[in-house]
């Protein structure tokens, strides 16, 4: 029987895209037609889940998000989760919510501590007061790019948050208006004395249960200034923001090599400069807090069978290397700044279709999910909950958290990782 063409529906004209539907010699049609694959925004997303849409999936259909996304990729809302998962594992002992004596958790303390705002606006000061010498991000929570975004490091800067203002109810009138204050990692990990942040990717195909991938070729973006923690600089976002969208802006914006770096040239420099062992320590410890992460929604999560999602995680180094989650994105840009950028781009997606609709001709919501390792490209198994827990059954009462170390307990089962 001849093999039908595959259809796909796609909402943003980036090449990285295009190139690898044409390659594939896929028919493209628009998202009001009969679609095979939907690569769309999170827009389009939202309204074919919505109940009203009344649209239903068939089994030759799959989408690049979850309907739900917004539990992992809004800044509040991830939050939320994430201590909502803390306070779990707290109650059924688990080892990995242990605290120590300031009451701080030992292993599950990856994202900075946040408020939200005007909400949380006590409790935000309570925590400032312990510490008014710290400084503070402020966040939109309805924005990205990098748009409005400001630093603080006095309480006024922020009165018109408070609950007694008169302006509050006007500021609380939406989420729009809401914002997420976090604590300011000060001392990130320098490189030529200038901030840089992570970008990695991570494909989920399932939340329930969780499979995720890891892909090994991520980048770093520097800012154009070199650091500086001085109060007088905290108005400068060409020192404190890494993204591209507000560095493009600056005088030293580098078009050639567009300010950044791939992990590789990272994880060399650490190895020189550090050590192997830290090095290696550092990137499980990434790939830790990104498990963590998305087992902190996976309950939450609507696991759709037509879904699959390319998450952008937003990770900072501090000067410890301690790694801290900062923002996970449901549309990493798929833009290219420089002739690497697009190659990377582009085998992103070419690896990222060939995870999740392995037969290479048309999706099946059917199948197994277990796709053969040969099409796996840059991509690295990160957690595979089927295994970990065939994994456990083995080791039971073996996993124990070690000397104090946070490479233990977590999900570092040879038959995951690889
Ligand atoms: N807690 C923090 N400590 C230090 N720097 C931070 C912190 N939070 C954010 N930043 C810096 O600010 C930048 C913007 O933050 P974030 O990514 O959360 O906002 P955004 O505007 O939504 O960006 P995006 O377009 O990636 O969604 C980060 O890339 C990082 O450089």
């Amino acid at each position: 029987m001849a093999s039908r063409t595959c259809k796909y529906a796609c909402d943003m004209e980036k090449s990285v895209l295009v190139s690898n539907f044409d390659k594939r010699g896929w028919a493209q049609v628009t998202s009001d037609e009969e679609w095979n694959f939907y690569w769309a925004s999170v827009v389009s997303a939202k309204t074919i889940f919505n109940v009203e849409t009344g649209y239903r999936l068939q089994d030759d259909q799959i989408i690049n998000h979850f309907p739900n996304h917004y539990e992992l990729t809004r800044k509040d809302l991830l939050v939320k989760n994430l201590k909502r998962y803390r306070k779990e594992l707290e109650k059924e002992g688990n080892p990995l919510a242990e605290k120590d004596e300031l009451g701080h958790y030992c292993y599950m303390d990856f994202i900075p501590v946040t408020f939200l705002l005007p909400a949380d606006y006590n409790l935000f000061v309570e925590e400032f007061r312990k510490n008014p010498s710290s400084t503070w991000i402020m966040k939109p929570t309805g924005k990205a790019r990098g748009i409005g975004i400001f630093l603080i490091n006095k309480l006024s800067q922020i009165k018109k948050w408070s609950r007694d203002s008169k302006t509050s109810s006007f500021q609380a009138s939406s989420a729009r208006d809401s914002y997420v204050i976090s604590r300011y990692i000060d001392n990130p990990l320098l490189i030529g004395g200038k901030k840089f942040d992570l970008r990695m990717y991570v494909l989920v195909t399932s939340y329930r249960p969780l499979k995720c991938y890891i892909y090994e070729l991520g980048f770093c973006r520097f800012c154009t200034v070199k650091y500086s923690a001085s109060s007088a600089e905290l108005d400068n976002m060409f020192i404190h923001l890494t993204n591209i969208s507000v560095q493009k802006h600056g005088d030293d914006y580098n078009k050639q090599h567009g300010g950044k770096w791939n992990i590789q040239n990272l994880k060399l420099f650490l190895q020189s400069t550090r050590g192997r062992e830290v090095t290696s320590k550092l990137f499980d410890d990434i790939n830790w807090l990104i498990v963590h992460s998305l087992k902190a929604v996976a309950g939450v999560m609507n696991n759709d069978k037509h879904c699959f999602e390319c998450y952008g995680y937003d990770i900072i180094i501090d000067d410890n290397l301690k790694p801290w989650l900062i923002e996970v994105n449901a549309s990493p840009s798929l833009s290219a700044t420089t002739v690497n950028d697009r190659t990377m781009k582009y085998n992103l997606i070419n690896d990222t279709i060939n995870l999740v609709m392995p037969g290479g001709e048309h999706p099946d919501v059917k199948w197994n999910k277990t796709p053969p390792k040969g099409l796996y490209g840059h991509y690295q198994l990160l957690y595979d909950e089927e295994l970990a827990k065939q994994d456990q059954e083995f080791s039971k009462g073996k996993v124990s958290l070690g000397s104090g170390s946070r490479r233990e307990g977590k999900v570092k089962h040879a038959a995951t990782w690889k």
